[in-house]
């Protein structure tokens, strides 16, 4: 694909088995509506790599020969000329990459360019001409939304794109398709994997894993490394009607994974049964939500089992006074049972809502809500995941806006990026 395009990847929702996925054990999630876009063009200088993520505040350049290319290629694991994933990342090129990133002096920067590096040398090579990536995402960041993930896929696949390592995206949002085994999505999916290591220590690939094939699934990492994660497609996803709350308490998700394995290492019985409690809830829902007819009582079901995980998470400690402020006031208002979703410790809250209450009840729900000073989305859940978007698949007329990097960077928020860019707006965006 010619440049400039972009790619994009949506965010998740998990509903079911946060942290438990981390040790093997099943949760369930959906795509968002809400995505991150990465849009890529030439860079003026053919030497030098522009990174533009305004959304952290990140703006950083690299002449492209400055990277110890033939110190890190070394230690790239090729079979047929194709880079292998790792179980970890390779100490030595992130020592190696190391020199390149140490006028870097805030961690939050350091993570985002070495996921960059990480995956820019081992995807494409010295001979790539300079190109500029930029970010903008409309989830709100850090805040249990699979941000990190959703970022970690568009690098991956516009990487790969630019490596030659993936076909171009071919289908467009209306084509009727039959996926089956698809090797470019798998592909994207496992090296997006490696971003999320380089964002947090070990994540279960839930995150990634929705936001390329995007939909909703079942998802269980296994216990053995070397066997692949199993994904589950949800195909008959029942229609949940959900709000999101975001306390906008900052947190991470690589201090959050971190804390539950220090009480693991503590408490390991104990932590144990809490994760075992897990691993039942989440069958049990699955089991629910795959039923052909899903009613009143299923909802009520998965009502239950939602405040029960919600109380397992208490447990583990990932829980924030803000989220449980988040549960006061809809459990008070009654408008259905509300878990924190993601990592926890501030960021979201997901509530499943009683169908029975009134849209005006809601309503005042959300305002009780948002003079906390939280703020109340609503979103669909199910949605596409990674995709492409190429110059010549933009009417002649909006090339110049659309694929305009100063543009791209001064939208001003969600709504702005949408109507340019989202997927309503424009017809031309492909999907693998
Ligand atoms: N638009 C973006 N531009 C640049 N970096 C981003 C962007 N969105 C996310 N990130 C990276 O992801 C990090 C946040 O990831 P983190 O895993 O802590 O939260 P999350 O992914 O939003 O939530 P969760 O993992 O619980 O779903 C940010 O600190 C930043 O490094
Ligand atoms: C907390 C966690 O379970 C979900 C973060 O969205 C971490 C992971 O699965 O990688
Ligand atoms: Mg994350």
């Amino acid at each position: 694909m010619s440049t400039p395009f972009f790619v994009s990847a949506p965010g998740k929702v998990i509903i079911f088995g946060e942290h438990s996925a981390v040790y093997g054990k099943p949760a369930i999630a959906a795509a968002l509506s809400l995505r991150a876009y990465l849009l890529v063009t030439p860079s003026q200088d053919p030497d030098t790599i522009n990174l533009s993520f305004p959304d952290i505040n990140l703006t950083h350049s690299w002449n492209k020969n400055d990277i110890p290319w033939d110190s890190i290629v070394k230690h790239i694991n090729l079979v047929d000329n194709l880079p292998q994933t790792s179980e970890e990342l390779v100490p030595e090129i992130v020592d190696q990459l190391g020199s390149v990133l140490a006028d870097l002096n805030s961690s939050l920067h350091y993570t985002a360019c070495l996921c960059f590096l990480y995956l820019y040398t081992h995807l494409c090579n010295q001979e790539l001409a300079g190109m500029s990536f930029c970010i903008r995402s409309t989830l709100p960041i850090g805040a249990g939304l699979g941000s990190s993930a959703s970022t970690a896929v568009c690098l991956a696949s516009a990487l790969a794109i630019l490596g030659n390592r993936v076909t171009s995206a071919s289908f467009l949002q209306t084509d009727k398709i039959l996926k089956k085994e698809n090797n470019d999505l798998d592909f994207i999916d496992s090296w997006s994997l490696m971003g999320e290591k380089c964002f947090h220590g070990n994540p279960s690939g839930i995150d990634n894993a929705v936001a390329t094939h995007g939909g909703a699934v079942m998802f269980q990492r296994m216990n053995n490394p070397a066997q692949p994660s199993v994904r589950t497609s949800m195909r008959n996803f029942p229609a949940i009607k959900l709000l999101l709350t975001n306390t906008k308490v900052p947190r991470s998700t690589a201090d959050l994974v971190g804390g539950v394995g220090k009480l693991n290492v503590e408490y390991p019985k104990t932590s144990n049964s809490i994760l075992e409690a897990m691993e039942h809830l989440s069958n049990t829902a699955y089991q629910i939500m795959v039923r052909p007819f899903f009613g009143a009582e299923e909802r009520k079901k998965l009502r239950e089992l939602v405040n029960i995980n919600h109380g397992l998470l208490v447990a583990l400690g990932v829980s924030h006074p803000s989220l449980e402020k988040v549960k006061i006031i809809t459990d008070t208002s009654k408008l259905g049972s509300t878990k924190l979703t993601g990592a926890g410790g501030g960021g979201c809250a997901i509530t499943l809502v009683d169908e029975d209450v009134s849209e005006a009840d809601i309503a005042q729900g959300i305002a009780e809500l948002e003079k906390e000073g939280y703020e109340c989305f609503e979103t669909s859940l199910g949605g596409k995941g990674v995709g492409s978007l190429s110059f010549e698949d933009v009417p002649q007329e909006l090339r110049s806006t659309v694929f305009s990097p100063e543009k791209f960077c001064a939208y001003s928020d969600r709504i702005e990026i949408e109507k340019v860019l989202s997927t309503n707006a424009l017809e031309g965006w492909r999907y693998w």
